[in-house]
């Protein structure tokens, strides 16, 4: 396995100019080309016993081919038709336009607003034509108000309901999305995806990003947290037998955008430590207060995968650091959740170390903004070890990096050791080249994590 990770996260920022080394097993190429990791999530990343059980075992061969395919984020279906570059060709200038289908995850914790939040979106008049997934689990029926939203707003509503999207039905969530494409391709402009209140959205996600079926066509647009504000609290702190997520955190450190609903239902103190928790967690995704999730449609579509501008302004070290050192450490990583279905629910991630407690989720983030140029292959074995170690921990990753050599932005995205990236517009000859980077994830020491960065720096 630790060949496997290492592989992976050579990868890393389409590490193309790669140097013949232990950790590089691609040979010379020249960046940016892009990668996706395929290979490594059906690899060491068992989401659930469903998807877990068609694993196969990849031979270093076909890993690594898994591994080089290069794909252009922006070309969508293309991709695959692109001729291979030769080994010495250089940067690529022309991004093609991204014409996938956008793709919005809705989650929050049972009886936050979601469904109010969708309803919301449907009756809204944005002139979108929206497909929707929803996903209850053990409802046989839509209910009567998002029946009533189907006829005015929804081109089409799917209805997934034999499991969690997150566990046992993502196969179907993967042939829905694809049966959607090809069936109504044209029709729809966004989709939307609900997911049940006990969902765990990083196998969602990762489902963007390692799902040919579903990369070619749409792209992740961005996860959309409503929060409780009446009762988010509770569930943060619940205490959760040893090795199990608690989905209230887990929702709030994935989120793009994070949605402070039922406001009627509370005072400005309670919010005010509220907002403070939530922010420990994630202080990237932008947070807006509602009452019956209403926002501001451009709020929750359109984000456009994730949102550069926020990576800056998260930036927060001093605190982020607070934030880090208040929380204890919980180590376990034998995940599952505590559903209350009945299908057995373990997530056997790769344990490193457990540690004897799960009281404090200790989910932080951590960012870290500095002028430079990354070296290369500095990055690429500083981010291979750290994921080799940490990538159980490590829930998201965001960046737009200055890479050494290269004139545009880099931007990329991972969660867990799920990644992608692309080269962005091209630096301007004034601006500073400045790198910003946030992890979202367990455990993380900020000035380990800080230094650790700096060093890949030329
Ligand atoms: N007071 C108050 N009630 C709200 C607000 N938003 C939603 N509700 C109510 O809260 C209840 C749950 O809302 P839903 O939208 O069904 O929540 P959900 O997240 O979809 O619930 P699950 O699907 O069970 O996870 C409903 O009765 C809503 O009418 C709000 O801002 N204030």
């Amino acid at each position: 396995m630790a060949s496997v990770s290492i592989d992976i996260a050579t990868t890393f920022l389409g590490l193309a100019k790669m140097h013949p080394t232990p950790l590089n097993r691609f040979g010379n190429r020249v960046f940016p080309q892009l990668w996706k990791n395929k290979i490594f999530m059906n690899q060491s990343y068992s989401i659930c016993s469903s998807t877990r059980s068609s694993i196969m075992p990849v031979s270093f061969t076909s890993k690594t081919k898994g591994l080089s395919r290069r794909f252009t984020v922006a070309a969508g279906a293309a991709t695959t038709s692109t001729p291979p570059q030769s080994e010495d060709s250089d940067i690529l200038t022309k991004i093609p336009p991204d014409d996938r289908i956008p793709a919005t995850i809705i989650t929050g914790f049972l009886g936050s607003g979601k469904t109010t939040l969708l309803n919301h979106i449907l009756t809204a008049d944005h002139g979108k034509r929206i497909a929707v997934i929803e996903n209850e689990y053990g409802e046989v029926d839509i209910d009567g108000s998002l029946v009533a939203a189907k006829a005015v707003g929804a081109e089409d509503i799917v209805m997934l309901n034999n499991g969690c999207l997150c566990c046992t039905v993502r196969g179907d969530l993967v042939r829905m999305i694809a049966e959607l494409v090809n069936r109504k391709k044209g029709k729809f402009d966004h989709i939307v995806i609900e997911t049940t209140g006990l969902a765990n959205p990083a196998p969602i996600i990762q489902t963007f990003y390692a799902e040919d079926q579903v990369f070619n066509d749409v792209k992740l647009d961005g996860v959309v947290t409503l929060v409780d504000a009446k009762h988010a609290g509770f569930h943060l702190d619940e205490v959760k037998p040893k090795g199990v997520v608690n989905e209230a955190v887990e929702q709030i450190a994935y989120a793009d955008r994070i949605i402070v609903n039922k406001m009627d239902l509370v005072g400005e103190p309670a919010i005010a430590s509220l907002i403070q928790r939530i922010r420990n967690i994630n202080r990237m995704a932008q947070l807006k207060r509602t009452e019956f999730g209403k926002v501001d449609l451009d709020y929750v579509l359109g984000i456009g995968g994730f949102d550069l501008e926020r990576i800056e302004s998260a930036v927060d070290t001093e605190s982020s650091k607070e934030a880090h050192d208040s929380h204890k450490h919980d180590h376990d990583h034998h995940h599952h959740h505590e559903h209350e279905h009945d299908h057995d629910h373990k997530h056997e991630h790769h344990d490193h170390h457990a540690h004897d407690h799960t009281h404090d989720p200790g989910v932080s983030s951590v960012s870290i903004v500095c002028e430079g140029s990354l070296d290369l292959e500095k990055a690429n074995i500083w981010l291979g070890t750290l994921l080799l170690e940490r990538s159980e921990d490590m829930y998201r990753m965001k960046g737009l990096l200055s890479v050494d050599g290269m004139d545009e932005r880099f931007v990329f995205q991972g969660v867990h050791d799920i990644f992608q990236g692309s080269p962005d517009r091209p630096w301007h000859p004034d601006e500073p080249r400045i790198n910003k980077i946030v992890f979202i994830g367990k455990n993380l020491d900020a000035k380990e994590l800080e230094k650790g960065f700096k060093a890949c720096l030329l």
